[in-house]
């Protein structure tokens, strides 16, 4: 569904590179995660798919069509994008927010309020309570389930999540987590999703890329990461929930 071919980034004329011969396949109906450091490569990568970035070289087709022959607004009309900023409009009620891209598509205001109401549903907001407030009325946790909401307003295929739950509490976080992953099988969505997480990447996806400085360096199952890194940044990275689990169950016993 999402294929990057041999993808380069620089913004300084080749000098250096942001992201360097990245290649990766994400089927249909998949979650992959993204992980990495700080400036790893990470959002860049995610960015080239929806045209907000434009790779140096390389090519990246979605759904086996080249993004490049596509108009960018309508490319971005097809995929679902979250973000850790939000980026809800203030004036707006939270219903208005979710069906603004269904407004400009010249949907009628009953089929919005209608649609609207199904979504916020959709990510435990109950509609009759969350629907007319506006964002500044939300906690933070609340405005990312509106985010999710918004993104899946056009009813894409296709999820970009750029760190969805980096500012968010870890009950939250971990609550926003195991709703996403429900949603997206119940959707069958294809996603990717950037994360410096590697807990997060472990629980939500069926593959993960491990980037650090522009380059993939492993790409493999959960399982597969576990059970043979592969290299010794990912090994580092893989310590951390190792040891933290360890401890909490030494605790409990
Ligand atoms: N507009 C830009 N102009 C110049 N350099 C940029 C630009 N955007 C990103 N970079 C550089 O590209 C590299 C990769 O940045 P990117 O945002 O993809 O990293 P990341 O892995 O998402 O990091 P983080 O986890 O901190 O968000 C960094 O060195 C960054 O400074």
């Amino acid at each position: 569904m999402i294929e990057l071919r041999d993808i380069c980034k620089s913004w300084d004329g080749g000098k250096t590179f942001a992201v360097k011969n990245v290649s990766l396949e994400v089927p249909a109906g998949k979650v992959l995660a993204l992980l990495g450091g700080s400036g790893s490569g990470k959002s860049t990568t995610v960015k080239m798919i929806n045209r907000l970035i434009e790779p140096t070289s390389g090519s990246i087709l979605v759904g086996g069509e080249d993004i490049t022959q596509q108009d960018p607004t309508l490319l971005r009309r097809r995929i679902g994008y979250v973000f850790q900023s939000i980026g809800l409009l203030p004036h707006m009620t939270v219903a208005d927010n979710v069906t603004l891209l269904l407004k400009l598509q010249g949907v009628a205001a009953e089929e919005r309020t209608e649609r609207a109401n199904q979504l916020l549903d959709m990510v435990d907001l109950p509609s009759e309570t969350f629907a007319r407030r506006l964002p500044s009325e939300l906690s933070g946790g609340q405005r990312q389930r509106v985010g999710f909401a918004r993104a899946l307003a056009a009813e894409p295929k296709v999820m970009l999540l750029d760190e969805p739950f980096g500012a968010l509490d870890p009950v939250t976080r971990d609550t926003l987590q195991v709703e996403f992953q429900r949603i997206q099988r119940q959707l069958g969505l294809t996603a990717v999703i950037v994360t410096h997480d590697m807990a997060e990447a472990l629980l939500l996806a069926d593959v993960i890329a491990v980037m650090n400085m522009g380059e993939v360096l492993r790409i493999g199952t959960p399982r597969e990461l576990l059970q043979d890194p592969g290299d010794d940044y990912v090994a580092r990275l893989l310590e951390t929930p190792r040891r933290h689990g360890q401890l909490v169950h030494e605790l409990g016993s």
